[in-house]
């Protein structure tokens, strides 16, 4: 397995996007910076422009209503268990999503993490740099190693019950999967005086097989397949299962990545810890043969990690979506 942590204040993004938008103001100053200034408008810079903007007003309760949520602990039951594969394989039909509870992390391993990305947004910047390091064992970065450890265990989990859901063996790709690689990002999003003027995260999917999310409060959002963005509820000690591009190629689109968004809120900061699965850097994921026949032809070329970092770093994301470059048909 190999891990890397980032450490992403999504403001940084959210540069990039504006600049790519045409408003490149020079004044831009870091999110967490004006959060501390208690700054009570958000300024140019961030205001994305109507068609943009989320619509928090109209984001009720209702909308997260039916989002699916999976008990894990049904695995041990050879009844339950079936019942569980047809929900999953439901879930990743519908919405390329789900929540996961009785996954065996413990709480204490779950909160020891995200009091760690707490404790490191509330550093000065000198001292973030001074922890730049790889290496997960170190001291500092024990508790998000252990959380990385286990959630890369429920990933291996994950996996073998989405390939039953798809018909394939469980242990389909296992070495490949349990030698993968591994990406989190911890993100801090600052509460923002006006949240329906501008975006944590605009909307993208991921790249890797699975990604596995830890939210401290509600703000990430969904596309559903109308098209409809629903908020996805915290859950004491659930998280969340994102389907990532590399699914959508291996299962040859019978299943979808999730096109997700990062909102903002008015009172609380808010912080998310991403574990993005995927196959080691340069092994190309390919669509399963099992999965191909003449009801359902060949639709995406193969790709790799690699190939994916390759394209971000030459093409414009807010324009092209990776996952586009890859169908055969489009
Ligand atoms: O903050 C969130 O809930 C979403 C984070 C995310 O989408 C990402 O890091 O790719
Ligand atoms: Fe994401």
């Amino acid at each position: 397995m190999s891990i890397t942590l980032e450490v992403e204040e999504p403001e940084k993004h959210q540069k990039k996007v504006m600049e790519k938008m045409g408003n490149s103001d020079s004044s831009f100053t870091n999110a967490m910076e004006l959060a501390q200034m208690g700054i009570s408008s958000v300024p140019n810079c961030y205001i994305l422009p109507p068609e943009h903007r989320p619509n928090i007003s109209q984001n009720l309760p209702s909308s997260t209503a039916d989002l699916p949520v999976i008990d894990l602990s049904m695995l041990e039951n050879s009844i339950l268990r079936e019942l569980l594969i047809k929900q999953v394989s439901f879930a990743c039909k519908e919405f390329g999503f789900f929540q996961v509870i009785n996954h065996g992390i413990p709480l204490s391993v779950i909160s020891d993490a995200v009091d760690t990305a707490a404790e490191f947004f509330d550093l000065p910047k000198e001292s973030k740099m001074h922890l730049a390091s790889n290496n997960i064992h170190e001291p500092v970065r024990k508790k998000m190693g252990d959380y990385a450890e286990a959630v890369h265990m429920l990933n291996v989990k994950l996996m073998e019950v989405i390939f039953e859901s798809l018909g394939l063996r469980a242990d389909y790709l296992q070495k490949d999967i349990e030698q993968g690689f591994q990406v989190m990002t911890a993100n801090c999003y600052p509460a923002c005086p006006e949240p329906n003027l501008a975006l944590g995260l605009p909307p993208h999917s991921d790249y890797g097989f699975l990604t596995i999310i830890l939210q401290t409060h509600n703000g990430l959002e969904i596309m559903d397949f109308n098209k409809n963005w629903r908020s996805v509820p915290v859950i004491l000690g659930g998280l969340v299962v994102q389907l990532g591009d590399q699914m959508e190629v291996l299962s040859n689109g019978r299943y979808k990545s999730a096109v997700h968004q990062a909102t903002l809120n008015p009172v609380k900061r808010r912080l998310s810890i991403a574990s993005i699965h995927s196959l080691a850097l340069e092994k190309k994921v390919q669509p399963a043969q099992e999965l191909v026949n003449e009801q359902h032809p060949l639709s995406y070329k193969g790709t790799s990690f690699r190939d994916f970092l390759d394209f971000l770093s030459s093409n414009d994301i807010l324009h092209l979506k990776y996952i586009d470059t890859l169908r055969k048909n489009p």
